[in-house]
């Protein structure tokens, strides 16, 4: 059941019957230990017409396995809250932390806290002149794998997502779903503790995307990864996560937490129960507020 309640500047969480009344940091993860956790991180970028407050004050916990959207109106602060947790960004204040271990000590990024860090983004940026596997095998390279070992591994994602007979194909040979397929299965490759995906599906038709969430539903499952989810689609954020941060823009705020308790594994099916049109219909209004 989510609550009506009034906004304020102060984070909601909005109520279940089972979750956590209001976020203090610690039940943010559902109890679960805590994967990343973001504190009291302002993002301010320097532009050549001032200053843009991109994300003020943002706090939130994330729990080890667990699958959060982002969602809100364009501008509000989406991308530049993943980049700072991927450490790509480093926060104008506050603290980053992945696994109890700060990213950023005296302005320096601690690169061991991103090495099991997987990401996704709209682009699937595969090299044009690789193959599918050596592309999916690429990260492996990078770490020194042996190449036996590597080309293995490499085919073996490429089954999880589903690209068998693909692997000898060139990027341009395959359509955009299979292209984020490949990405998908770059990203999976060191076998990432934490996956952090911007849009991932933004540009596949609707079809495709279905697939491709009932297909990231089950790599999550299957890889226990922490998944950190932008998206423009609120449907999409209903069906996928287990908790959806919805940003304010100007300044980029969290302006709720909402708990998805819809059993899993979700098939496509339960968006026709009545709990997701809930679900979607109360964000849909949170967001038609800000109007
Ligand atoms: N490199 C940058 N330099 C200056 N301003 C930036 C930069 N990147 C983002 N911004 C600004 O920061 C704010 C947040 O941008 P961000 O891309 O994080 O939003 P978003 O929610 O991901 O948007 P969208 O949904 O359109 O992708 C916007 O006002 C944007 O113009």
């Amino acid at each position: 059941m989510r609550t009506g309640a009034p906004m304020s500047q102060e984070t909601l969480v909005h109520h279940t019957d089972a979750g956590p009344q209001r976020d203090r940091g610690t039940a943010g993860a559902g109890g679960r230990a805590v994967g990343l956790r973001v504190s009291g991180v302002d993002k301010v970028y320097p532009t050549r017409r001032g200053e843009v407050h991109a994300l003020s004050g943002i706090d939130l916990e994330i729990g080890v396995g667990e699958f959060v959207s982002l969602v809100g109106r364009s501008g509000c602060g989406k991308t530049t809250l993943l980049r700072v947790l991927s450490g790509l960004l480093a926060p104008t204040a506050g603290a980053v932390e992945a696994g109890g271990r700060s990213a950023w000590v005296n302005g320096r990024r601690d690169d061991a806290v991103f090495a099991e860090f997987g990401l996704v983004f709209q682009e699937a940026n595969l090299f044009p002149w690789f193959t599918v596997v050596d592309n999916v095998a690429l990260p492996l390279k990078l770490r020194g794998v042996a190449k036996a070992e590597r080309r293995a591994r490499a085919a073996e994602l490429c089954a999880t997502v589903g690209l068998v007979g693909f692997e000898d194909s060139y990027p341009r040979e395959l359509s955009g779903g299979m292209r984020q397929r490949a990405a998908i299965a770059r990203a999976l490759a060191c076998d990432p503790s934490v996956l952090l995906m911007d849009e991932p599906f933004g540009a596949l038709d609707a079809m495709t995307r279905d697939r491709m969430n009932l297909e990231l539903q089950r790599i999550h499952a299957d890889s226990g990864a922490t998944v950190v989810f932008v998206t423009h689609s609120i449907n999409e954020a209903v069906f996928l996560a287990d908790r959806i941060v919805l940003l304010t823009p100007r300044p980029g705020r969290i302006r709720s937490i909402t708990p998805v308790t819809l059993p899993r594994p979700r098939s496509v099916e339960v968006e026709a129960t009545a709990e997701f049109g809930e679900l979607v219909v109360g964000l849909r209004r949170e967001l038609d507020e800000e109007d």
